[in-house]
């Protein structure tokens, strides 16, 4: 059995609003094996960074609480830790970065000098070993003339240095995990595809495994072992990449599948959106909380929540199709098999070209 470095096991948490307290995310488990990526993918407000806040415990920071579950680190559980054991977890076992690299750095600091400022918070290490060190760490994360660079203030670089810069303070402390929430989102095509690249290339080097937050199944394409499908605050289906890809169980994970640009547009239709908006985390829908929005939905799930089913591989999927085997019974939908072969048929012909 390979080792697990996270477990999240039904990770239900809350917000405040006019209504009462509203579940941001519902039962949500996953989990991530040492070495590995972790995907979490999903719209815009399907829980992806509240489950992550949560990882880190910054969660009751933002205004929310761990209502439920169990966050395994290492086998410890994040959930029981005082924010006291946080400050020392954080930084150096477990570290992020977000979507935008500017605000998460200080303006008024060279760059050097902040991640300096890590190395002697965390390694205690004095001022010179940790401005050495801090040249070293741009270097790796692909900085050009890093002693010079080091000198810099943030805003005396662009976007995508200034990502790598994160990485390099996220990385300093050699953290175990790294979780990343949208880390190429804010920047130019190109750019993204370099700062994905490095951050398959520092995974090895330093040997972590990496949560990583997209809402654009073509990043998590790329960088992916496994991948957690997340609609309105659960987790609807989980995979391998090759299954959530080839095998996708959940009509929501063939409607993001069928989203992707370039997958689709080649043929010279028009990008494909799933139809309808992700519910508000106050008003989710009875039964199955796709359903409004489900192109197969039956009865059944307006009125009672599909259980999570796992295949031997250990491919999870939340559908009611899946139980009463297909969506084909006298409809003229396409069905899940029609879509997979499409997908797939798409999937070469876009290799090729
Ligand atoms: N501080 C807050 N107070 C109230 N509701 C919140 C708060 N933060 C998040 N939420 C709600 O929790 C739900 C999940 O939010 P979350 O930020 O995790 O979504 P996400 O999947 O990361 O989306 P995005 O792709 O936009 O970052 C959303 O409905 C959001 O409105
Ligand atoms: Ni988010």
């Amino acid at each position: 059995m390979a080792e697990k470095i996270l477990q999240i096991r039904n990770l239900t948490t809350g917000f405040l609003t006019d209504q009462g307290v509203a579940k941001a995310t519902d039962r949500v488990s996953m989990d991530l094996e040492k070495g590995q990526t972790l995907c979490v993918v999903g719209e815009s407000g399907s829980g992806k960074s509240v489950t992550a806040l949560s990882v880190m415990r910054l969660i009751d920071f933002a205004g929310g609480v761990i209502i439920d579950g169990q966050m395994l680190f290492n086998g410890e559980d994040l959930v029981r830790k005082s924010q006291n054991d946080m400050l020392r977890i954080r930084g150096n076992m477990i570290t992020m970065i977000f979507q935008d690299p500017i605000s998460a750095l200080n303006p008024v600091f060279t760059v050097g000098e902040q991640i300096a400022e890590t190395l002697r918070i965390h390694k205690r290490m004095g001022k010179k070993e940790a401005w050495l060190q801090s040249v070293d760490m741009l270097y790796r994360v692909g900085i050009p003339d890093p002693e010079m660079r080091a000198k810099q203030y943030p805003y005396e670089m662009s976007g995508g240095m200034c990502q790598r810069v994160v990485i390099a303070m996220a990385l300093a402390c050699n953290p175990e995990l790294l979780i990343a929430d949208e880390p190429t989102t804010a920047l130019d095509v190109t750019v993204q595809a370099q700062i994905l690249d490095l951050l398959k290339q520092l995974k090895q080097e330093f040997g972590m495994s990496m949560l990583l937050i997209t809402h654009d199944m073509g990043v998590a394409a790329e960088v992916a072992d496994r991948i957690a499908v997340m609609y309105a605050g659960a987790v609807v289906e989980e995979g391998t990449v090759q299954e959530i890809f080839e095998q996708p169980r959940h009509p929501y994970t063939i409607g993001l599948l069928q989203s992707i640009p370039g997958l689709h547009s080649k043929r010279g239709g028009e990008l494909y959106t799933i139809k309808g908006a992700i519910p508000p985390i106050s008003r989710i829908p009875s039964g199955c909380r796709f359903h409004p929005r489900c192109p197969h939905v039956m009865d059944i799930c307006r009125k009672e929540e599909p259980p999570l089913k796992s295949s031997l591989s250990g491919h999870i999927a939340a559908c009611w199709l899946d139980e009463t085997g297909g969506m084909d019974k006298g409809r003229n939908e396409p069905n899940l098999q029609d879509v997979h072969e499409r997908l797939t048929a798409d999937r070469v012909e876009a290799n090729r070209s």
